[in-house]
């Protein structure tokens, strides 16, 4: 049977049972803790294991005339039900050997009685007990199921104990404590399922009884102390012993019930004068309730408690588990034949999905034809351009689940388009196998005569955000397709949803279709220019994400309005006063660099925001240039002149530099960097920065002119100064 039938089984099991199960659990560690209470008197004397019956019955008889029975209960405390010289009644726990009565009975305190009830019935009686017996086989089942799943998990029964690697907390603890409480689960659920059946009498507790008979033998006379059955028999076997009613009398006998049979023993002679073997049904019913109840062994009802306690937390990381798995939908709004990006994923528990799904909502939110899919469901794609394949691997080096039919369908579906692939590979390096699926997966699709590599296979150890966002990055850059880089983005946990009031947004003029939105968070958040901003314009998730820029505490966002922008025509409609909900998403890799010499700021459009606010808060002083291409020189440009002015007057700014592509002198940022080449060659030589913000076309050719500056006068590559990040990027 596949994993997810089994994963299917075992969570359905679960779902049916939880309700019950915690009920159980619960009450069964407070039973467990009883259980261990009990045995705290100890009335239990030192030498119990090898008294026998012989020995306690002589002695006993001579501190009390009458004895009407000796028990011996679960925890192998020894009592007595008899009439001592004075002619009273004594009911106590008392030291076998020697009469002395060593403390007297307790009843359960009302709680555990009422603990005890819920644990059997639930209080509701024969229905209660069917449902706690149903309960119980689940839990059975669920053992078995989990059983298969940790045999799967981990390859096979030879590497059962081997270790686990943590993944998360909930599945690291719900498969290692799984591992390690099997034993006890499965018997606690066991003994509960049989102890149910003989309670409804499934089983019948009268079976089969072998009943033998002696005559009488020719020892009449004999002491008790040397009845041979009394000095066979080990008081630690015995649960009771009835005496004879009157000592004269010998028809009157001793009634000897043992766990597993009980006799009758002629009072003068000590022969067997009848023999009652219980069932086996019997027998197993107290084994049972002894295994189940850890009443007879202090140590096993500290399992127990523990493994009660534990199946309360096998429920929560079970379901946070499961939570996980599910946490998201796939949605498209396009079918898989007129898609242009098809993405696939295979993941187990969920979190490549999520990575997937993320890159997938935002190409939607682009207007991109984007469709996401199981790589199991990998077919022909009339309209591809793209494939993008998020891989995880599982076992060792294999396929998740929703991916197992991959190659298959590979071969049996060829495209009949040339198509550019990338993979990215999730796995994690404390595996020998560290992504071995996507790699093999790459391999496959470069083989295919269709296939066009589009990047170099890119791995994420351990769910990276970092390494994550890097591919984000590359793919972004070189496709030309929008794509948010702040790693908050990508992240399982959202940041929570602020309030935020609209304190002033311009007006649009003329040819300038821009504007500004100056928004005053309600409470305290911590944010810096060059992080972004998430709004939900329908109150749903459906998210648009702007560049921060951070002006006197406030979040500001200059945003072009597009006809019928879901996001820019949501924050244009907004006045003064109004309210919206958003997320703040922290993005380090665009924050102003404290450390830098001196940094040049390139931006086009709307790209400018984050600079402005950058420039604001540069206290320090730092020599900022900042060029910038606009097409019109219109009234925000007058704006952004006087603002720059300002600010090189407080020192705040070094330079600015405006391009505009629409006027009569036609330029663009790129004729900016050409004209003062020198400068930026020598500010990367001196470990200056470059950021770059606004359209992934501008950003493009800014490098290209950038990377063949610097070959050709510092005689590197751009990449040279990328990786030791002179250059930042934050495009769309
Ligand atoms: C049972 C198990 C086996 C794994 N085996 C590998 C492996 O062989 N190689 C590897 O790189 N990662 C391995 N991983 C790590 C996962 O591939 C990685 O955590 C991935 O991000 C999970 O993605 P998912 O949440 O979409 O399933 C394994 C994880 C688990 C839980």
């Amino acid at each position: 049977m596949t994993l997810s039938i089994w994963r299917y089984a075992h969570l359905a099991l679960a779902i049916m049972s939880s309700l019950f199960l915690l009920i159980l659990s619960v009450t069964g560690v407070i039973l467990a803790i009883d259980a261990v209470n009990e045995k705290v008197p100890a009335y239990r004397v030192k030498n119990f294991e090898s008294l026998n019956v012989a020995q306690s019955v002589s002695a006993l008889r001579k501190v009390y005339p009458e004895i009407i029975e000796v028990s011996v209960d679960h925890n192998q405390f020894v009592s007595v039900d008899a009439l001592d010289e004075e002619g009273n009644t004594v009911k106590a726990y008392i030291d076998p050997l020697s009469g002395q009565i060593l403390g007297s009975f307790k009843t359960k305190s009302q709680f555990i009685q009422w603990v005890t009830a819920l644990h059997r019935s639930l209080f509701l009686k024969e229905t209660g007990r069917i449902i706690v017996g149903v309960v119980s086989f689940l839990l059975l089942l669920i053992t078995f199921t989990g059983t298969i799943l940790i045999l799967k998990r981990q390859q096979g029964i030879r590497h059962f104990f081997a270790k686990i690697q943590k993944d998360f907390f909930s599945q690291y603890f719900h498969v290692i404590s799984g591992r390690l409480l099997l034993i006890p689960v499965f018997i606690i659920s066991l003994t509960g399922t049989y102890l149910f059946l003989v309670n409804v009498n499934l089983l019948g507790k009268e079976g089969r009884q072998t009943v033998s008979k002696n005559k009488y033998n020719d020892k009449s006379g004999q002491k008790v102390e040397d009845f041979e059955i009394f000095k066979q028999t080990k008081l630690s076997k015995v649960e009771k012993i009835e005496f004879p009613f009157d000592s004269e009398d010998p028809e009157e006998v001793y009634v000897l019930k043992l766990r597993d049979r009980m006799l009758s023993v002629n009072q003068t002679d000590g022969s067997i004068q009848e023999e009652t073997k219980y069932p086996s049904t019997v027998i197993l019913e107290k084994l049972s309730l002894d295994l189940h109840t850890g009443r007879t062994n202090v140590l096993w009802a500290i399992i127990l408690g523990i493994a009660s306690l534990n199946i309360v937390f096998f429920m929560y990381t079970g379901f946070v588990i499961t939570f996980k798995r599910s946490r998201t939908r796939v949605k498209n709004k396009y079918k898989a034949d007129e898609a242009e990006i098809v993405i696939l994923f295979g993941s187990e528990n969920g979190s490549t999905l999520f990575f997937a799904n993320q890159i997938h909502k935002q190409l939607l939110a682009d207007g991109k034809t984007s469709f996401l899919a199981e790589m199991n469901q990998y077919q022909r794609y009339s309209k591809a351009r793209h494939i993008l394949v998020f891989a995880s691997t599982y076992g060792l080096g294999d396929a998740p689940s929703n991916a197992g039919n991959f190659e298959r369908l590979i071969e049996k579906y060829p495209q009949d388009h040339t198509v550019r692939f990338s993979v990215i590979g999730f796995g994690s390096t404390s595996y020998p196998d560290f992504c071995s699926y996507a790699v093999y997966t790459d391999q496959l699709l470069d083989k295919q005569s269709w296939a066009s590599r589009f990047l170099p296979l890119h791995t994420v150890n351990d769910k990276s955000l970092e390494e994550f966002v890097s591919w984000v990055h590359h793919w972004s850059e070189k496709s030309l397709m929008a794509l948010a880089t702040a790693p908050a983005v990508y992240s399982f946990k959202a940041e929570g949803l602020r309030q935020l009031q609209v304190v002033e947004r311009t007006q649009l003029s003329g040819d300038n279709t821009t504007f500004k939105i100056l928004l005053k968070p309600s409470s305290k958040i911590k944010f810096k220019s060059g992080d972004l901003l998430a709004i939900y314009p329908a109150n749903n998730n459906r998210e648009r994400f702007y560049s921060i820029g951070e002006s006197n505490g406030l979040i500001q966002l200059v945003v072009k309005l597009y006809p019928n922008g879901f996001g820019s025509g949501f924050l244009y409609q907004l006045e003064k006063g109004q309210c919206i909900q958003a997320r703040v998403m922290f993005n380090p890799h665009f924050h102003f660099p404290e450390k830098a010499p001196a940094i040049a700021m390139i931006a086009n459009g709307t790209g400018i925001a984050p600079f402005l606010g950058m420039i604001l808060s540069n206290s320090r002083k730092k020599p900022v240039h900042l060029y910038a291409g606009f097409r019109y020189d219109n009234e925000l440009t007058q704006d952004y002149r006087r603002f720059a002015e300002k600010s090189i007057s407080q020192q705040q700014l070094k330079s600015f530099k405006l391009a505009f592509s629409r006027e009569e002198q036609r330029q663009y940022v790129m004729d900016l960097i050409q004209q003062d080449a020198g400068f930026f060659l020598d500010l990367l030589r001196k470990e200056g920065v470059i950021m770059i913000c606004g359209s992934l076309n501008m950003q493009k050719d800014v490098e290209r002119v950038l990377e063949q500056l610097s070959l050709e006068q510092n005689d590197r590559p751009l990449s040279y100064y990328k990786d030791r990040n002179q250059i930042l990027t934050d495009c769309y």
